[in-house]
């Protein structure tokens, strides 16, 4: 069994589904991309999984038991971890306040910089004069430093040239390689499938193409356009 695991998850905003009949199952260690057009319910179905809203039908599990019932808080301390669209940072606080913020012991912020040598050089800068790259190093950084199971990311890339989110998806490797499993929503399909172990395509509120290998979409674009038109 996954570890974390949708079961005919539906999404429910306002008027009614945004996003329906989800299954996925997120494995530790493991990258899943989850890719589609703007709109499709991405952002929804990450929210419900952290916490943010409720599923309104399906099951969503971490090691078989339902986590309906969860808070917000409840699931953070399980281990789930969301980086949400925007760059959450704390612009007055420097890197080092920033990451602290989680990982509260010196041992435990030496523990994080080892995986992020580009912001060791950058620790006592204010977070506002970094760039946007850097920033969001310091948002991944302050995310792996609470030692998350899942990590759910949420369109990282948003306004950062493509050359500049290059440099980001390494560090997004690296955490899965030390055990994270990662549910990658993200706007640069082909960047997002390339670090990929696994990915699915939703559409219109529903999934277009199931989780499966991401080579197999990677390496057939016609597939993927299909997936992305809903068909
Ligand atoms: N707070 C909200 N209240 C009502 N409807 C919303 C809200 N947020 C999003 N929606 C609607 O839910 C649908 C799914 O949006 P969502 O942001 O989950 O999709 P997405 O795939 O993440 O898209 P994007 O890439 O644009 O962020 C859209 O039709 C959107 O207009």
């Amino acid at each position: 069994m996954s570890a974390l695991q949708l079961t005919g998850v539906t999404v429910s905003r306002g008027a009614g589904p945004v996003i329906s009949g989800v299954d996925l199952a997120l494995r530790e260690g493991e990258i899943l991309a989850l890719v589609g057009p703007n709109g499709a319910g991405k952002t929804s179905l990450l929210e419900s999984v952290s916490g943010v809203i409720s599923h309104s039908a399906g099951e969503i599990t971490v090691d078989g038991d339902s986590i309906a019932k969860w808070s917000r808080v409840q699931r953070s301390r399980a281990g789930i971890a969301h980086i949400e669209q925007g760059r959450a940072i704390f612009p007055s606080l420097t890197v080092r306040e920033n990451i602290m913020l989680t990982a509260r012991t010196e041992a435990g912020l030496a523990e994080v910089l080892a995986s992020f040598p580009e912001l060791e050089k950058r620790i006592d800068a204010q977070a506002v004069l970094l760039s946007g790259g850097e920033q969001q190093m310091v948002v991944l950084a302050r995310a792996f430093a609470s030692k998350p199971r899942f990590l759910l990311i949420d369109e990282m890339s948003l306004g950062l040239a493509p050359v500049v989110f290059m440099r980001i998806l390494p560090v997004i490797q690296s955490i899965a390689a030390s055990g994270v499993g990662v549910l990658l929503v993200e706007q640069f399909t082909h960047l997002a499938l390339g670090i990929a172990d696994e990915a699915m395509v939703v559409s219109s509120g529903r999934v277009s193409h199931p989780q499966g290998p991401a080579a197999a979409l990677e390496e057939d674009p016609e597939l993927l356009r299909a997936a992305y038109l809903g068909s």
